[in-house]
């Protein structure tokens, strides 16, 4: 079983979990309320720019040229996703750069995003890469598997094929790959760091989605825990 594999088994029953979430349920249906979308992309334009940083951040750590270009060309792409993908939709919904702007990034995308830039800036190269597996892997597993249900009119049909199709595949096959190679040559203790920083990626991609379905903010101190008197 490769190391990939290992991370795949071992993180199974949430990976499963995502995609029955109601979001992906209802982005395959096409059913999906375009609020909810529009502040999920408002959010994750916010999340590819720091997804950029922690790969470009993990990439002028790599070890050998070939790795640096391959990350730094994945920063660049997930730039270019975010130029094209999300001007596209938020020219659909009518989000104007003005409601980007006053969108204050979610404590969820703050959160992940946080947790990517301190695995790539504190973390060591095989735990940087390890925790930025997952933004790939899950992605394309939703976009294929929705992909094989949507309908042509479905109105979120331009992500659908972004994260379905022959370019993201390509980014994935060759992450997937880094990943292995640096687990052979990784210590055993090494690999279980980069087990932990793979589970708790997964567990932000779930939690991304989850707030942004049930349009969560930022949780504020409630009145009746504050002691008067
Ligand atoms: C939250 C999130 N994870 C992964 C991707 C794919 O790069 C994305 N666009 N957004």
């Amino acid at each position: 079983m490769s190391f990939t594999q290992e991370l795949a088994a071992h993180t199974q029953e949430l990976r499963q979990q995502i995609h029955a979430m109601p979001f992906n349920r209802a982005l395959a249906n096409g059913s999906l309320s375009p609020e909810i979308f529009q502040g999920y992309i408002i959010q994750d334009a916010h999340y590819l720019e720091g997804f950029a940083r922690a790969l470009s951040l993990a990439a002028s750590k790599a070890p050998e040229a070939q790795s640096i270009a391959q990350l730094a060309g994945s920063a660049a792409g997930a730039i270019a996703v975010e130029r094209e993908l999300h001007a596209h939709y938020m020219g659909l919904f009518g989000v104007t750069s003005d409601d980007f702007e006053g969108t204050d990034v979610s404590a969820a995308c703050d959160h992940y995003v946080s947790f990517l830039l301190r695995s790539a800036a504190i973390g060591d190269f095989p735990e940087a890469v390890t925790a930025l597996l997952p933004c790939f892997w899950i992605y394309r597993d939703i976009g294929k598997e929705i992909a094989q249900t949507s309908r042509a009119d479905n109105p979120y049909s331009a992500w659908i094929a972004t994260y379905s199709g022959e370019a993201f595949d390509q980014s994935v096959q060759r992450m997937l790959d880094l990943v292995n190679r640096v687990a052979d040559d990784a210590s055993d203790a090494t690999r279980a760091r980069m087990h932990h920083a793979f589970q708790r990626s997964c567990w932000h991609e779930w939690r991304f989605w989850d707030s942004a379905y049930h349009r969560e903010g930022w949780k504020q101190p409630r009145p009746e825990d504050v002691v008067t008197g």
